[in-house]
């Protein structure tokens, strides 16, 4: 089985850019619809409907923000039966709170995808309740139309995970950034540093993710012994700083999730 027609509700920067990687890996435009209040048109001319429709999907993807689940939710109940799955990329909601807003779902997925899925380069992150084997394979596939799937057999771990593989890119931005305003810090005009921090993120990535070599072999083959790149790296290990810096970065983005799951409150 695969999913054939998918309802997208909340058609933004994240859902967006799951489509564009869908149409990217090969499907028509035929197999979404977006569900939008005031929206008339949408990328790639997919069909918008203006109210609920009458209709059953395969698929229900919620891709509003979080804060905006129990604005629609009432209004969507009815369209996810028991030939509907729920696919969630709501950030901090869990399967339990999907649950309980659609009860009648074929099965509910916790998908956390991240933009870079619109080039097919997103690892996205799944949990699954009440699938089938042959469902749970085709949200597999789904997955791996734009990226990979690395299913969670605990929930536990999945606001850590959205943290690092969700809200990763955003981590990954800002180090590029502050890379760039290091080096014009240093004296190097602002465009230049920020052409050059971009490309080499770019090919040591590139690098990284096709090498024999682990991220970690690989720092030591760039830095020669009593060279440059080892005093560079000297500042970023002393005292354990960049691990430092970065658990604390995923601690607070993995709390503010198990913080935006006890409901809208909690939602700053
Ligand atoms: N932006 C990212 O990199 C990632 C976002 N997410 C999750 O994706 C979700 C959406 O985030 P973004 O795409 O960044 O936000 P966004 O603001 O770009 O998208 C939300 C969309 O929902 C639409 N919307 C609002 N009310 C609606 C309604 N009543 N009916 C239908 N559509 C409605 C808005 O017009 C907008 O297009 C969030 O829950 C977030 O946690 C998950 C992973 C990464
Ligand atoms: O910032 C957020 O809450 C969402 C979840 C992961 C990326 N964006």
């Amino acid at each position: 089985m695969a999913f054939r027609r998918i309802l997208i509700v909340g058609f933004g920067t994240m859902t967006g850019a799951m489509v564009d990687g869908w149409l990217a890996a090969g499907s028509d435009a035929s197999r979404f619809e977006v569900c939008h209040p005031s929206k008339t048109e949408v990328a790639h001319g997919l069909t918008v409907h203006n109210a609920w429709p009458a209709d059953t999907y395969d698929a229900v993807l919620l891709g509003v923000k979080p804060q905006m689940l129990d604005d629609v939710a009432a209004g969507l109940e009815p369209l996810i039966g028991p030939g509907t799955v729920l696919l969630s990329v709501l950030g901090g909601v869990t399967i339990d709170t999907c649950k309980t807003r659609f009860a009648r779902a074929a099965g509910w997925v916790r998908f956390m995808p991240n933009l870079a899925c619109s080039i097919g380069k997103s690892p996205n992150a799944l949990f699954e309740a009440g699938l089938d084997a042959e469902t749970r394979h085709a949200v597999t596939q789904l997955a791996e139309e734009i990226g990979t799937a690395e299913w969670l057999e605990s929930e536990d771990q999945f606001d850590l995970v959205t943290a690092l593989a969700g809200s990763g890119p955003g981590f990954v931005y800002r180090f590029i950034d502050a890379l760039a305003a290091g080096a014009t810090n240093l004296g190097l005009p602002e465009q230049q540093a920020q052409r050059l921090a971009l490309a080499m993120v770019e090919g040591a990535s590139a690098l990284a993710a096709r090498s024999e070599h682990s991220p970690a072999q690989l720092a030591k083959r760039v830095a020669s012994p009593g060279g440059m790149t080892q005093k560079g790296l000297d500042v970023l290990d002393d005292g354990g700083a960049l691990v430092n810096l970065l658990t604390d970065c995923l601690r607070a983005a993995r709390d503010r999730g198990a913080e935006m799951a006890k409901g809208p409150a909690a939602k700053g």
